[in-house]
């Protein structure tokens, strides 16, 4: 049986420790708070979270990592991607020398522009293949209440995906294995600034036609920029592309199209911020470095480049609105 280690007490990180748990994984949830650690162990609540989630008894957890890391074979990365690597840097010496990493996180560093699972392998020192990502339609709160859902596992050694996929198959939680690691990143990257774009257009009142030519339009670029990038179109058209743009750009759980919409209503960056409850839209951080990773690779993002320049140039949704219908037009 596989031991596993999740660093991150988040909606997803402690989601997914119930979704190991449940699959009969033993499993350790590394919280920074001790007192949502204790809430997990004695009430089985991640009440700041995930309230009102009932969590296994099995599933324990501590605020110590080396504890949370001791023997496991499978070491979860559930941190939001900029503040992965200055806590990968404190978790490195405790992780197995013959671990899995695994990471959670759908973003793209900040001035490096590196994929999560490319920032792993540099501060963890480990060869690309121990690294695997997990990317799918996956609201956390939706798959803690258990309600059907699938993801993918994608390693460059398939055994490992494997083993992940093992880990966390449940009766609710369906993983598909995959070797396009840069597929499934830049699909979870991307997807959480076009749900901004879908956000923004549901703020200022623009309706289903508007959202389904974002998404479309919005697949579209991230398909460029996947495959620009070494990526398999077709991943980019299952569950860590298209699935997980459709959920994230039409649920009103996701923080990122949460966060647009208020942005749509009128309210600042600030106020979108605080909105959020300490929660993370990965996306207002990723549309900078998606944009900046599109330029160097010679590919054109023109939702990505309006949802940047609405989050950090000042530039009104309507005016991005009218600049995205100002394009030259073209064959589909
Ligand atoms: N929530 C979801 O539905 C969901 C689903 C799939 C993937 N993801 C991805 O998983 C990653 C983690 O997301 P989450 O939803 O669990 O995050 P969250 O915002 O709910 O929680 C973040 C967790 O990371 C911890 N943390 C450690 N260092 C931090 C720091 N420097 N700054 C902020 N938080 C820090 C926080 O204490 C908290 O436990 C993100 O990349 C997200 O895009 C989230
Ligand atoms: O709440 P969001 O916008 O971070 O999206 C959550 C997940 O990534 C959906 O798969």
């Amino acid at each position: 049986m596989s031991k596993a280690a999740v660093l991150g007490a988040g909606s997803w990180g402690t989601a997914f420790a119930k979704v190991l748990a449940d699959a009969g994984t033993d499993v350790t949830l590394w919280a920074r708070r001790s007192e949502i650690a204790e809430a997990v162990v004695t009430r089985h609540e991640n009440p700041d979270y995930l309230p009102g989630i009932v969590l296994p008894p099995t599933l324990s957890a501590t605020d110590d990592h080396e504890e949370a890391l001791a023997g496991a074979d499978i070491v979860v990365l559930a941190v939001p991607s900029q503040s992965l690597r200055g806590n990968l840097e404190r978790w490195a010496g405790a992780i197995g020398p013959d671990a899995t990493l695994l990471s959670l996180a759908k973003g793209i560093e900040s001035v490096t522009l590196l994929r999560m699972s490319e920032v792993v392998s540099q501060v963890a020192s480990v060869d690309p293949s121990r690294v695997a990502v997990l990317s799918g339609p996956n609201l956390a709160r939706e798959i803690a209440l258990g309600q059907p859902a699938a993801t993918v596992v994608a390693c460059a050694d398939e055994a490992r995906a494997l083993a992940v996929q093992k880990a966390c198959a449940t009766s609710y939680f369906r993983p598909y294995t995959n070797t396009d690691v840069i597929g499934c990143e830049i699909g979870g990257a991307c997807k959480n600034v076009i749900a901004l774009a879908c956000g923004m257009a549901s703020g200022i009142g623009l309706g289903e036609n508007t959202i389904a030519s974002l998404i479309t339009r919005g697949l579209a670029e991230i398909i460029r920029l996947g495959v620009a990038l070494g990526g398999n179109a077709a991943t980019l058209a299952g569950l860590a592309g298209v699935g997980d743009l459709v959920a994230t750009c039409t649920s009103p759980l996701s923080r990122n199209r949460s966060f647009g919409e208020r942005l749509g209503l009128g309210g600042s960056l600030e106020s979108a911020q605080a909105a959020t409850n300490g929660q993370i839209a990965e996306g207002v951080k990723s549309c900078t470095s998606v944009r900046a990773l599109a330029a160097a690779n010679g590919v054109e993002m023109p939702l990505t480049d309006a949802v940047h320049r609405v989050c950090h140039e000042g530039m009104s949704v309507h005016d991005a609105v009218g600049m995205l219908l100002g394009r030259r037009i073209k064959p589909e």
